[in-house]
């Protein structure tokens, strides 16, 4: 959702935090993207989530979250479980409700139903400790162009305190080091995201929440990028959640997915899960389709056009010599049998559109 107002820790205009909310705490407001000082006193067990499950092993786990818009629009009922060290890539088409829940899990919207727990403690109820080591980059960053990397960094180093060496140590993680005294103005928008990465990670977050980074990069960028999420998590330790519409861009840095359609969690679990969906078939082509389908439904395949020239066989208990002889004997012209893996791409399609 472009042009999010108050997507700020510091909650500007649009935060509905509960009753511990945000604008009154002393958290610094630091421009669209998120980096929060040391955690408070305050905790919380939150051992009411799903109590089998050990709580301090999650970074994120929300239950039963909803906010609908007028129009039904919006997420419902999510459940999301986001493993500490994860890199969790949240899909979905545009719409679906990558960003309100990306809000809700940073209390800059509040949720109609369902709660929030950021490494085990409740966002409703201790919203301070719950962002304490989070940082964040809710859309496009708003940077100061006048201002060298460097200095950006400078303004949001003082706000949050930090310690002065962070900022060469922010500017390595995201390879800034270089470009650190050019004007910002001057950069791609490729170093404008990592810059504003680098903002992020000033506060040292444990979880990093970043929505639709990709967005508007060339190849070059996107391989970098996939590069700093890599070496955030591998690296550094960092619980990486990030947000896309590109199956493509997230199959290859993250190790869970979760597919969100119509705001609605449609599949959540490893890249390997995934892909273990996606069950192998057979691909036909013969000079007489119907005939093809008919004489392999009667012997007990499951077949499924794909399109007027292709008929898609479950695979099953006959394999690709046994079902060509069938059809040979049967009197067709076989002329394209062969086994095909479906791309998670194809996947993708199915949970996002079906
Ligand atoms: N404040 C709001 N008021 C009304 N409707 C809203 C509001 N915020 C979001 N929506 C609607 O909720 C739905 C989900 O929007 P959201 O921005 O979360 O989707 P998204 O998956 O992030 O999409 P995109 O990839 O296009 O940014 C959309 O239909 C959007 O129009």
């Amino acid at each position: 959702m472009p042009g999010t107002a108050g997507a700020d820790i510091g909650c500007q205009g649009e935060c509905e935090t509960g009753p511990e909310s945000l604008a009154e705490t002393t958290l610094p407001e630091v421009p669209r993207t998120t980096a929060t000082s040391a955690p408070d006193a305050q905790s919380l067990s939150c051992g009411r989530f799903l109590p089998h499950v050990s709580m301090m092993s999650l970074a994120i786990q929300t239950r039963g979250l909803t906010r609908l818009f007028p129009g039904g629009h919006g997420v419902q009922d999510l459940d999301l479980s986001v493993p500490a060290g994860a890199i969790f890539g949240f899909l979905g088409p545009n719409g679906a409700g990558k960003t309100t829940t990306i809000r809700l899990l940073l209390g800059l919207l509040r949720p109609q139903r369902g709660e929030v727990a950021l490494h085990g403690h409740a966002l409703h109820a201790t919203p301070r400790t719950a962002l304490a080591q989070v940082g964040a980059l809710v859309e496009s960053p708003a940077l100061h162009p006048h201002l060298s990397g460097r200095r950006n960094l400078e303004v949001t180093r003082r706000l949050l305190g930090a310690p002065h060496a962070r900022i060469d140590e922010v500017l390595l993680v995201t390879g800034m080091r270089e470009a650190a005294d050019r004007t910002v103005r001057d950069y791609s928008l490729g170093m404008r995201q990592r810059l504003a990465i680098a903002l992020a990670l000033l506060g040292a977050p444990k979880l990093l929440i970043l929505d639709e980074p990709g967005n508007g990069l060339d190849p070059a960028g996107i391989v970098d990028m996939r590069r700093l999420l890599r070496s955030l998590a591998a690296d550094h330790g960092i619980t990486v959640f990030v947000s896309s519409h590109q199956l493509g861009e997230v199959e290859q840095v993250a190790s869970h997915v979760g597919m969100l359609r119509e705001g609605r969690l449609r599949f959540q679990g490893t890249v390997g899960e995934l892909r273990s969906r996606t069950a192998p078939r057979i691909l036909l082509r013969a000079d007489d389709l119907s005939r093809a389908a008919t004489l392999l439904a009667n012997a007990g395949e499951i077949v499924d056009p794909i399109d007027a020239e292709t008929l898609a066989i479950a695979l099953g208990a006959r394999q690709e010599a046994e079902l060509n002889r069938m059809l040979v004997e049967g009197g067709l012209q076989v002329s394209h049998l062969v086994r095909e893996q479906p791309s998670l791409e194809s996947l993708f399609f199915q949970l996002a559109h079906a």
